[in-house]
C-alpha cells in the first residue's frame, strides 16, 4: 500500500469546483476525460503486459473514463472487452461511449472475467452504497488484478461513510488529485497502491499527503542549545517519559531534561527527580516542553499542565494532558497528539470524515492536532492539513505514541512552527518505523 508523497487531496465538491474552474479557464471537460482515460489506458497497458482486459463502465463520468481507456487500449493493440452496468447518463460519458466502436456486454449478464479488470463503475459521484446484487457480481472478479479508476467503486470518496467496496484494487489511479478515501480507513486499504494522474487540474492550496521526511544535518555552527532544549515531564509511569526524552534526542534535540524520570535510555538525558518543575520551565534556554506521556488524569497532572501553560513555552500535550490543557490553552503554541479515544473525549460532537473532524478540532483548540492512528491526520488552526497514510503497522504497539510526543517536542524546541514540527515528527516516526520493520518495539525507535 502506498500513496504519492506531497500530493494534493480534494474532496468530491472541491474536485468538481476545480474541474469547473478548468472548464472556465478554457479546457473543456471532455479534454479532462480524454486525459483521464489515456492515463488509465497507459497504466492498464503496462499492467496487462499483453493479456486481455475487461473494463467495467458505470453510467457516470467514471464510466466515461472507462470508454476512453477502452478506445485507447485498442489503439495500442490490446484485446479489450467492455461491460456496462447501464447506459451512459451524462453527456460526457455518452460522447465517450459513442467513440467506442467495439461491443458492449451487459454487466448484468455476468461477463467472463479477464486477467486484468478495470473498475470504472463509480467515482466521486456515488451517493449511496452499491446494491447487493451488483456487489455480488463484482465479488466474482475477486482474485483478478484490478485497476480502480479514481476510487474503488463503492467507497465514499470523501471518507465520511464507511461503505465497503466489493472489489479491492491492486492499483488505484486517482484523477486530478487524491481524494480523502485514498488516505483514510477503511477505504484506503482497498485502494492498494494509489497513483496520481494530474490531468491538468489546479488543486490550489489543498490538503496534501505527507512529504518524505528529510532530516537536514545541523548547521556547521550549531550548538546544543540552538538545536533545541526540551523538558519532558514524567508522571506515575516514568517509562513513557523516558521514551519521549530518548526519542527527542534521536529526533535532533540538543539538550533534554526528563523531570521526574528515573531510568532514562541515555546518560545524555538529564534526569531530575527532585528538581522543581516550574523552575525548569522558566529556563530561558528552554525551547519546548512535553506533558502527558505515562501521566493519567489526576490533580498532579492538572498542576503540571497549569505550570506548563503558565510558562508560555511551546507545548506538546499528549494523552490525558490534552483534555486537562484545553480550557486554558489560549494563545499557547501547542501540538496535541490524541489517538481516536482521546480525540473523542477531548473534542465531543464533531462529525464528518477524520479529515473534517481533525480540521474542526484544530480550529476549536487553536492548536495543531495530530489525530493518530493508522491513518494519521495533522491539522493546524489556520487550515493547513496533511494526511500521513500509510504509516507502518508495526507502530501499533505500546509506547510508540510516547516516542512521537518526544519527536514533536524536539522539532518544536528547535523553533519550528507547530504544524511544521508535527509534520516533521510524524515523518520521522514513520521513516524510523519502516527502517526497523518486523518485531518493532517502541524502545527500538529510540535505541536502534
Ligand atoms: N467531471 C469531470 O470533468 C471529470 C470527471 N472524471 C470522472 O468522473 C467521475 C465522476 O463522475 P460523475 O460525477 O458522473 O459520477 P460517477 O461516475 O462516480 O457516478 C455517478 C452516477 O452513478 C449513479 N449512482 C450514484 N450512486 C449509485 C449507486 N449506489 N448505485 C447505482 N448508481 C449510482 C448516479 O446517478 C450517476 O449516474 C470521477 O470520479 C472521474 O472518474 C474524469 O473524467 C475527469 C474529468
Ligand atoms: N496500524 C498502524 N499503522 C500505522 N501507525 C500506527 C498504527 N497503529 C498505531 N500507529 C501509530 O502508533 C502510535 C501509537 O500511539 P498511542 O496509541 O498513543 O500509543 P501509546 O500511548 O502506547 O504510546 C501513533 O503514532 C499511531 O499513529
Ligand atoms: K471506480
Amino acid at each position: 500500500m502506498s500513496v504519492p508523497t506531497d500530493a494534493p487531496i480534494l474532496t468530491s465538491n472541491a474536485m468538481r469546483a476545480a474541474e469547473a474552474a478548468c472548464a472556465t479557464g478554457g479546457t473543456p471537460l471532455a479534454d479532462l476525460m480524454e486525459r483521464a482515460g489515456a492515463a488509465v489506458a497507459d497504466l492498464a497497458w503496462r499492467m496487462a503486459a499483453g493479456a486481455p482486459v475487461l473494463i467495467l463502465c458505470g453510467p457516470g463520468n467514471n464510466g466515461g473514463d472507462g470508454y476512453v481507456a477502452a478506445r485507447r487500449l485498442v489503439e495500442r493493440g490490446v484485446r479489450v472487452r467492455v461491460a456496462a452496468l447501464a447506459e451512459p447518463a451524462t453527456d460526457l460519458a455518452r460522447a465517450a461511449r459513442d467513440r467506442w466502436t467495439g461491443p458492449v456486454e451487459a454487466l448484468g449478464d455476468d461477463p467472463a472475467p479477464a486477467p486484468l479488470i478495470v473498475d470504472a463503475l463509480f467515482g466521486v459521484g456515488l451517493s449511496r452504497p452499491l446494491a447487493a446484487d451488483l456487489a455480488a457480481r463484482l465479488h466474482r472478479f475477486a482474485g483478478r488484478r484490478v485497476i480502480a479508476v479514481d476510487v474503488p467503486s463503492g467507497v465514499d470518496a470523501d471518507g465520511v461513510q464507511d461503505w465497503a467496496p466489493p472489489l479491492a484494487a491492486d492499483v488505484t489511479l486517482a484523477l486530478g488529485a487524491l481524494k480523502p478515501a485514498h488516505v483514510l480507513l477503511p477505504a484506503a486499504v482497498c485502494c492498494g497502491r494509489t497513483l496520481l494522474a494530474s490531468i491538468g487540474i489546479d488543486a490550489g492550496r489543498a490538503m496534501r499527503t505527507l512529504p518524505r521526511w528529510q532530516g537536514a544535518a545541523p548547521d556547521a555552527s550549531a550548538h546544543k542549545f540552538r538545536r533545541g532544549m526540551l523538558l519532558v515531564r514524567a508522571g506515575p509511569m516514568p517509562g513513557a517519559a523516558a521514551l519521549s526524552a530518548g526519542a527527542a534526542l534521536r529526533a535532533g534535540a540538543g539538550y533534554v531534561v526528563a523531570s521526574g524520570a528515573r531510568d532514562v535510555p541515555f546518560a545524555a538525558i538529564i534526569a531530575e527527580e527532585g528538581e522543581s518543575y516550574s523552575r525548569r520551565l522558566a529556563d530561558p534556554r528552554l525551547g519546548a516542553a512535553v506533558v502527558g506521556p505515562g501521566y493519567p488524569a489526576s490533580a498532579a497532572l492538572d498542576r503540571d499542565v497549569a505550570a506548563a501553560l503558565e510558562s508560555g513555552k511551546p507545548l506538546v500535550l499528549d494523552a490525558a494532558a490534552i483534555a486537562a490543557a484545553l480550557p486554558g490553552l489560549g494563545e499557547t503554541s501547542a501540538i496535541l497528539t490524541p489517538h481516536e479515544g482521546e480525540f473523542a473525549r477531548a473534542f465531543p460532537g464533531l462529525t464528518g470524515s477524520k479529515v473534517d473532524r481533525t480540521r474542526a478540532a484544530a480550529k476549536r483548540a487553536g492548536a495543531v492536532v495530530i489525530h493518530k492512528g493508522a491513518d494519521t491526520v495533522i491539522a493546524a488552526p489556520d487550515g493547513r492539513i496533511m494526511a500521513a497514510w500509510p504509516g507502518s503497522p508495526w507502530l501499533a504497539t505500546a509506547g510508540t505514541g510516547d516516542v512521537l510526543a518526544g519527536a514533536c517536542g524536539a522539532m518544536l524546541a528547535r523553533g519550528d512552527d507547530a504544524f511544521d514540527a508535527a509534520v516533521a515528527a510524524v515523518g520521522w516516526h514513520i521513516l524510523r518505523a519502516r527502517a526497523i520493520g518486523p518485531g518493532l518495539v517502541a524502545d527500538d525507535l529510540v535505541k536502534a
